[in-house]
């Protein structure tokens, strides 16, 4: 295992790169801890591929270095950075037993054979495949092929690292939620730095202790589920999270009041010096806004309202714009007429879709 050191790393395929849109991946520092459980999310294109292959050695950066526990190996080939890689589909020797491509991996690096069958027996266990470790591959389902990728990824405990690249694609959707759990188990148990791609914010947040989010080739936000959650960094991050996303509303902001159109927010912090000619914008999630009786909060519309099971949504209006708050259990609404209450503290300033701090804690 080992830490891995991105710095200034930037990658583009065109050999004259001038202008940030010429990079598919623009410049990114970032460490990711031994042992820790990451994921990379971000929408299809954004450069999650190109990263990890850089990491993996299939691609060489443009520009910046990467080490492994502090070593340089921009310029060394994969097979010279001892990774294990687990991709879409499953990569299995047909012929050979389930047992036989497990152990594959460690025989190459001519593990004794006790050891071998050890270790074999343990991750077949951790994926549920023991009953079928003496069968042949090619007998068994794409399911449990790539369990047998997975499997084979996680053998080996001397891996620098382990990268997923959107490994549950071809997975059952019931299967699929339990081998993320089991992901995850696995994690904690053998301790092994992971890194796990994907554009499934679910798949994300429940593998992951540490989530890159990535947008248009550049990192927008690293941080816990938690952190995403509650203060994203960007406008992207906040859509892209949460189901539905946070709402986002042009505002004009003066010192610690939002306005929008003619309605006044009250804010948490004072904003004295957005920068001029940005898009201002206000960002609190639906489940910081809830709808309330006419007369109440802010004054909106109600468009519709949604019920997803775990909770009653409400679509609303507010000076023109869409946006999306929760509905209370014995709520009476009176019309379309009703009151939104915004926890303060949950709402967010962005100029150009990048958080600003604020100064102070006002109220
Ligand atoms: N070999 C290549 N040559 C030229 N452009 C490429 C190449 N590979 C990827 N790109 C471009 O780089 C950008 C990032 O692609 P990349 O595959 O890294 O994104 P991604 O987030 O992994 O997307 P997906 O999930 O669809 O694979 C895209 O605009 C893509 O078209």
């Amino acid at each position: 295992m080992a830490s891995i050191t991105l710095d200034h790393l930037a990658h583009a395929y065109r050999p004259d790169p001038r202008d940030p849109q010429d990079y598919a991946l623009k410049e990114i520092n970032h460490v990711w801890r031994q042992g820790g459980a990451y994921a990379l999310l971000g929408p299809s294109g954004c450069g999650k591929t190109t990263l990890l292959n850089i990491i993996s050695g299939l691609v060489t950066p443009t520009q910046g270095r990467i080490l492994f526990d502090g070593k340089d190996v921009t310029n060394l080939p994969t097979e010279a950075r001892n990774i294990a890689q687990v991709f879409q589909f499953p990569v299995v020797y047909d012929t050979m037993t389930v047992r036989e491509n497990l152990a594959f991996p460690l025989k190459n690096r001519h593990l004794p054979r006790e050891a071998i069958a050890k270790r074999v027996e343990e991750i077949a266990s951790r994926l549920d495949m023991t009953r079928v470790l003496d069968r042949k591959a090619s007998n068994l389902t794409a399911d449990a092929k790539q369990k047998i990728s997975l499997g084979r990824g996680l053998v080996r405990s001397d891996v620098a690292a382990i990268l997923f690249d959107e490994p549950l694609t071809v997975i059952d959707p019931h299967l699929k939620w339990q081998l993320r759990s089991t992901l995850k188990e696995l994690h904690r148990a053998l301790d092994l730095t992971m890194i796990y791609v994907t554009h499934d914010q679910t798949e994300a947040l429940t593998f992951a202790d540490t989530v890159v989010v990535m947008h248009d080739g550049a990192v927008v936000q690293t941080g816990t589920p938690e952190e995403l959650f509650e203060r994203p960094a960007h406008t992207f991050v906040g859509h892209f999270i949460g189901s539905p996303g946070m709402n986002v509303l042009p505002v004009r902001v003066d010192g610690a009041t939002a306005h929008i159109g003619d309605v006044a927010v009250r804010l948490a912090r004072a904003y004295p010096a957005l920068p001029a000619g940005e898009k201002i914008e206000l960002g609190v999630r639906p489940e910081f806004a809830t709808l309330a009786r006419a007369g109440t909060g802010l004054p909106v519309r109600v468009k519709r309202i949604d019920d997803i099971g775990r909770a009653r949504i409400a679509r609303v209006e507010i000076a023109g714009h869409a946006a999306a708050a929760m509905v209370p259990d014995g709520l009476a609404l009176d019309g379309d007429r009703a009151g939104l209450a915004l926890e303060t503290r949950q709402i967010h300033i962005y100029a150009g879709g990048v958080l600003v701090p604020g100064e102070g804690g006002v109220g």
